[in-house]
């Protein structure tokens, strides 16, 4: 037995080494300065008893080990982890962690577990910032899964006992940054494994339908089959189920997992995975009407509705052990392909527009993915079951508030929408039976034509249009685009400066431009503009060749001359004038070199303007 102390707390480490070709195992218990030492020394022989009854790698017993250490480290769990963590009772609320909680899916998950279990039981995290209404609605905390000693100390200081680990870059984004996805999937999953496994939290980490490949049987894909993804995204779940198993058999972590589908929110927008088109078509259709898919139209995808989704995860969380025959589970609730989807959605909105762009990165992902999971087994062991299928899903899509963002759905407040469900009021044009039609044929109008007595008026029923800002009824004003209006406005300034001085221009300046082609001139430019004001501001200002002499001295900090000065040198010079103005430059090609006068002194400036000014008074004075 060694004493050590770590940061002013003795801390006691207890080895038992049990055969040469085994690791030492250890097991670190701190104490605080106050603590008692008989509660420790009662623990320890229970530690040691049980270190040295269990035998290592028989996968049923829990074992007593260090996980990444042979010395001391503060990376070590206990099979007795509830000896320093804070132990859970059926009766309790569990305090929750959720990890990468401002994403897609840790809002609302916080938002149910809190009905459930409180306001202030559960914990959001992340590493970005918060929007108001995230952060007034309960505890949020910065942290960042990488930094395993500030997890260590939220966990320790909120006397956490669920872990919910949500952190995780999705699928497209991981292809496109491979080792930042290595990173925070992997790496950030040991953080969590160790702080689970050492402070014996019940640790949930959701998997996907990315976590199986091309050579996985897709129609249905069951539980167990050959996993071999081609996503970094899926080759980091894949890991995290095998490694979060691994713990439960070897270490006794409480670890549950669950393959979630395509999840289809309500309120928040995707954080960048090959199923986030499901998610956006409801926006874009809601927003213009149109949606461009990047995916091909016949792309089968497993997708949930995200209440479904919540839920599960609530139900895996609640289940008792002894129902849960395996550790990791697919659940499924519908499976659709995008045409599929459109269709549903153009029985809302008939004049949905849906054209195809396909990204080829997030087709090959999809088409090496599931097309329908086999979720059986999460049926019968602990009662899974799904609320929304396709039809159900488009309606609630459509009924419910949906929250728009404007360009992140957490980075801006958001904007509560009421949606109806015939938001462009196309029934009541299609419907030849309504009274208001009826009567309008009567007094002789006809489809097509226009209200009025000659016809001048409007040929389209009114529709409904959004007033989702806090101008007045009829403000033309839209500050939305504008950005979007600056940048092309800017986009042409540069290709008309592009074509006056850039390359194309540089490769024929030798050769003779034609009348036409005389190229961009941002005083014409700026003289035809409305705003008068950027001519009179930056072009003419700029143009030195109307200045009096007078104004370029002042510009250039030539010291200018008396009246007197200059009438004596205009008389004195006149003769000379003739034959100066052939030779001397124009007064509008300035030499610079002349204005630029150069003084060296060592004189420091304070002295120096001291000088000057004793000069110029002398000089007055004298005068
Ligand atoms: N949304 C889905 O369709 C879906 C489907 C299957 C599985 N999942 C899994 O569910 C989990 C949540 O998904 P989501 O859609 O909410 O993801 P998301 O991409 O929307 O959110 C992930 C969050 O992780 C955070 N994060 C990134 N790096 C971090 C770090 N170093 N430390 C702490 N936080 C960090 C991000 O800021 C982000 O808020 C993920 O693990 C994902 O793999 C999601
Ligand atoms: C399927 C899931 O894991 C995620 N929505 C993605 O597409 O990456």
């Amino acid at each position: 037995m060694e004493i050590a102390s770590l940061g002013g707390f003795p801390a006691v480490q207890f080895c038992v080494s049990l055969a040469p070709e085994m690791f030492s195992r250890s097991v670190n218990i701190f104490l605080s300065s106050s603590g008692t030492s008989m509660p420790v020394i009662r623990t320890l022989s229970k530690v040691a008893k049980q270190a040295l009854l269990s035998t290592p790698g028989c996968g049923c017993q829990p074992l007593t080990v260090a996980v990444r250490n042979i010395s001391f480290s503060p990376r070590q769990v206990t099979s007795d982890a509830s000896f320093h963590s804070v132990s859970f009772s059926e009766t309790d609320h569990p305090k929750v962690l959720i990890t990468g909680g401002l994403g897609q899916l840790g809002v609302g998950l916080a938002k149910l577990l809190r009905k459930r279990f409180g306001k202030n039981n559960v914990i959001l995290s992340d590493i970005r910032k918060p929007p108001s209404s995230v952060f007034h609605s309960g505890p949020f905390i910065y942290s960042d899964i990488l930094d395993y000693k500030n997890l260590r100390e939220i966990v320790v200081n909120n006397r956490i006992t669920w872990l919910v680990h949500y952190s995780a870059l999705l699928s497209a984004v991981g292809e496109a940054n491979v080792a930042l996805a290595r990173s925070v999937n992997i790496t950030g999953l040991h953080n969590i494994l160790d702080i689970a496994a050492e402070h014996g939290l019940r640790l949930f980490v959701p998997s996907t339908i990315g976590a199986f490949g091309p050579t996985s049987p897709r129609n249905p894909t069951p539980d167990l089959c050959v996993q071999r993804p081609r996503t970094i995204y899926g080759v980091s779940k894949v890991h995290a189920e095998l490694m979060g198993e691994y713990y439960h058999h070897r270490y006794g972590l409480d670890f549950r997992c669950l393959r979630y589908p395509g999840i289809i929110s309500a309120d928040s927008m995707p954080g960048g995975g090959t199923t986030d088109y499901a998610v956006q078509i409801f926006h874009d259709a809601i927003k213009s009407g149109k949606f461009e898919c990047n995916l091909k139209p016949d792309t089968r995808l497993p997708m949930m509705y995200i209440d479904d989704c919540l839920r599960a995860t609530l139900e895996v969380m609640e289940a008792p052990t002894e129902t849960l025959s395996m550790r990791t589970y697919n659940i499924n609730a519908m499976s659709f392909t995008p045409e599929e989807l459109a269709q549903e959605l153009q029985k809302q909105m008939p004049e949905l527009e849906v054209t195809y762009d396909v990204d080829h990165v997030r087709q090959a992902i999809a088409d090496s993915w599931p097309m329908n999971f086999d979720d059986s087994n999460a049926r019968k062991d602990w009662g899974w079951k799904h609320d929304y299928d396709l039809p159900e899903l488009v309606q609630v899509k459509f009924l419910v508030s949906v929250h728009v963002s404007d360009s992140d759905s957490l980075s801006a407040a958001r904007r509560k929408l009421k949606w109806s469900v015939d938001p462009r009021n196309s029934a009541w044009s299609n419907d030849d039976s309504k009274f208001g039609q009826k009567m309008l044929e009567r007094m002789g109008w006809s489809k097509g034509k226009g209200l009025g007595r000659s016809e001048q008026g409007s040929t389209e029923h009114i529709k409904v249009k959004v007033k989702n800002n806090n101008c007045g009824l009829g403000t033309s004003a839209s500050h939305e685009d504008n950005w979007i209006a600056h940048q092309d406005d800017f986009n042409e300034l540069l290709a008309q400066l592009n074509s006056c001085h850039g390359q194309n221009n540089q490769l024929t300046s030798t050769e003779p431009q034609p009348e036409e082609q005389k190229g961009f001139s941002l005083e014409e430019k700026s003289k035809t503009s409305r705003k008068r004001v950027h001519y009179m501001k930056f072009t003419k200002g700029k143009d030195l060749s109307s200045r009096t002499e007078t104004d370029l001295n002042c510009i250039f900090g030539k010291r200018g001359r008396s009246a007197r000065e200059q009438e004596q040198e205009t008389n004195s010079s006149d003769s000379q004038d003739e034959a100066e103005k052939t030779s001397s430059p124009a007064p509008t090609e300035l030499d610079t070199e002349s204005i630029t006068k150069t003084v060296t002194s060592t004189l420091s400036m304070q002295e120096y303007f001291a000088q000057r000014m004793a000069q110029l008074k002398k000089a007055r004075v004298d005068s």
